[in-house]
């Protein structure tokens, strides 16, 4: 398979029978928007795919329930930082479940890893990559001047003299970034360093060292905000620690959008993932992030929103069509699938996740089974709608072709067929609804 890596800024190709993936979790301290849904839904894309080819994936999810935004929401709301993340997780995994989101090997909450992350920073101390001043520790990145910056290709000069960096007297230098930090606002944690908490680029650069042993993981993803600093952060804590790459592949999504501008929260431009399942479903979400390829900006709007609607439908419509012609034309639907559409798709998929032109291929064998249907050859019908069905699944969407028809719903369709012909609309009527409310007609 390929895909693009942002570190080398190529496409990369990944062939093996088990790959290790990472995906920063999210902040829980509010409810997450559905700009955040799109890592969520690409990794996903990409895990079904991969699992569906045998492949083995061990995916691991952080949780950040430690941040200084957890600490504000908790002393604006006069609540403890425990009842804000325990109602934002809750939330978040609902979320997941309604997405219909194959869920990660491991999601772990970094505050059952203090300990962990306690002996992780001492390592960096003690390799001097990282220095403590007073219970506040830092990253030393002048250490790692060499690869400092690769990953979102700035240079340590142009960053610092670009002035947005804050002054902080403790620093060696100013691009240096907090592994521990010495507070006393909102929660504390014991370290051998003092108490305070932990960064939150640790937190993640931590969980992977630990999760998978200090190894060079296959994929690391996440959207294009975090490139710089959080990824570049993680990356060099990872080298110093490992002396290794932190990963493969850096994957990286591009933003949704609306009125052109990045949905977030600190922008107040948000709608609520919950609110949108509400309102829509998850289909209609996936059918728009799969309609674009994951490297570029979708801006969210009606008209969008109004086409996934319409694939939607199409669907839909189809599934009730094929019911009728299985029934009248008595079809015995196969399990086979052809081989040539399956080629295709796995072709698309392999060329750094090419799901707009699988939506074309979609497309193109819907008309192939109208045709089928016009032209009443029902010898590769099953053929094409299993395969169909077969990459609906894959993509993750749950709108599918329904093939499998009860003896009951046989039963009743053909009375309708005689009461229509007998000229007996009252019943016809009746049964009429029966079938809509069984998706027949
Ligand atoms: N508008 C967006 N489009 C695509 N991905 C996004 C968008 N906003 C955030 N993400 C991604 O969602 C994941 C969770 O991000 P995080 O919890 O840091 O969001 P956030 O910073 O709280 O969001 P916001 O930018 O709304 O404040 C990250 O991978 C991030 O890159
Ligand atoms: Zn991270």
């Amino acid at each position: 398979m390929k895909l693009f890596d942002t570190l080398t800024q190529e496409h990369k190709k990944i062939n093996k029978k088990s790959i290790n993936i990472y995906s920063c979790g999210p902040t829980i301290y509010d409810y997450i928007h559905i700009g955040n849904a799109r890592p969520i839904i690409l990794m996903d894309t990409l895990i079904r795919f991969l699992e569906s080819n045998d492949v083995k994936v061990n995916f691991l999810q952080n949780i950040t329930d430690i941040d200084d935004k957890i600490i504000e929401k908790a002393l604006v709301e006069n609540k403890t930082e425990k009842e804000i993340t325990d109602k934002y997780l809750a939330a978040f995994l609902e979320n997941l479940n309604k997405l219909n989101i194959r869920m990660p090997d491991k999601l772990i909450p970094i505050s059952e890893k203090i300990n962990e992350m306690n002996f992780f920073i001492s390592e960096l101390v003690k390799a001097e990559a990282a220095y403590d001043v007073e219970g506040d520790v830092y990253f030393d990145i002048q250490k790692f001047a060499k690869e400092y910056g690769k990953l979102s290709n700035k240079k340590i000069d142009d960053l610092i003299s670009g002035n947005r960096v804050e002054i902080d007297n403790k620093k060696m230098n100013p691009l240096d970034f907090n592994v521990w930090k010495k507070t006393n606002k909102g929660i504390l944690f014991d370290s051998s360093f003092g108490k305070g908490r932990p960064g939150w680029h640790t937190e993640c650069a931590l969980l992977i060292d630990e999760y998978f042993k200090g190894q060079t993981i296959d994929i690391h993803s996440g959207g294009i905000d975090l490139q710089f600093p959080h990824h570049e952060n993680e990356r060099i804590q990872f080298i110093a620690k490992n002396n290794k790459e932190l990963a493969d592949i850096w994957m990286h999504n591009g933003h949704l959008t609306i009125d052109g501008e990045k949905m977030s929260k600190s922008l107040g431009n948000v709608m609520t993932l919950a609110n949108f399942l509400n309102q829509y479903n998850s289909d209609i979400l996936r059918w728009i992030f799969l309609s674009t390829y994951y490297r570029q900006p979708i801006n969210i709007s009606d008209d969008i929103i109004d086409q996934a609607n319409k694939f939607i439908q199409k669907i839909n419509n189809l599934s009730k069509k094929i019911k009728q012609i299985i029934i009248t034309e008595q079809i015995d639907m196969t399990n086979i699938l052809d081989e040539n559409i399956l080629k295709e798709f796995k072709k698309h998929m392999l060329d750094d996740l090419n799901t707009s032109r699988v939506l074309t291929l979609i497309e193109e064998i819907i008309k192939e089974i109208n045709k089928l249907i016009l032209t009443k050859e029902f010898e590769k019908f099953a053929l094409k709608i299993n395969s169909l069905n077969y990459i609906l699944k894959t993509l993750g969407l749950s709108v599918n072709i329904n093939t499998i028809i009860s003896q009951d719903e046989k039963e009743i369709f053909w009375s309708w067929k005689r009461a229509v012909s007998e000229k007996d609309f009252e019943k016809a009527d009746e049964i009429r609804k029966v079938l809509i409310s069984k998706g027949v007609l």
